[in-house]
């Protein structure tokens, strides 16, 4: 399992730092199925899922949305027949915290399982 995945949320503060360009570099390559979208000057960390159907798709929509309570560190999810796209990003921060990466990759966890 990605390490990021073992890990848990620290509470964002809305003075938490953004991760730097450094960190950024360091921590995408830990979850090399994930792209960087910027939104609204807002830097995201964006997937898409392929599912067989739409019934599928709503089950792991349902996973994500357990795994988000369980950290309280929610994502954008787009569910669609045969697909799911998930984004991160701390609201409180308007940018991407740690616990943005970490939930990345417990997001692909899920598949795992
Ligand atoms: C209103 C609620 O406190 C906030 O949305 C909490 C819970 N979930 C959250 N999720 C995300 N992605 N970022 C946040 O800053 C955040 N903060």
């Amino acid at each position: 399992m990605n390490k990021l995945a073992s890990m848990t949320c620290e509470a964002c503060q809305a003075d938490a730092p953004k991760v730097t360009e450094h960190e950024l570099a360091e921590l995408i390559r830990l979850i090399p199925d994930w792209g960087v979208e910027v939104r609204d000057g807002i830097m995201q960390l964006e997937r898409v899922y392929k599912f067989k159907n739409f019934k599928l798709a709503m089950v792991f929509t349902n996973q994500l949305a357990e795994l988000a309570e369980s950290e309280f560190h929610h994502p954008g999810i787009l569910t669609e027949w045969g697909k799911v796209t998930v984004t991160w990003w701390s609201h409180s921060i308007k940018g991407l915290h740690r616990n943005d990466f970490i939930m990345a990759a417990k997001t692909d966890a899920l598949l795992d399982s």
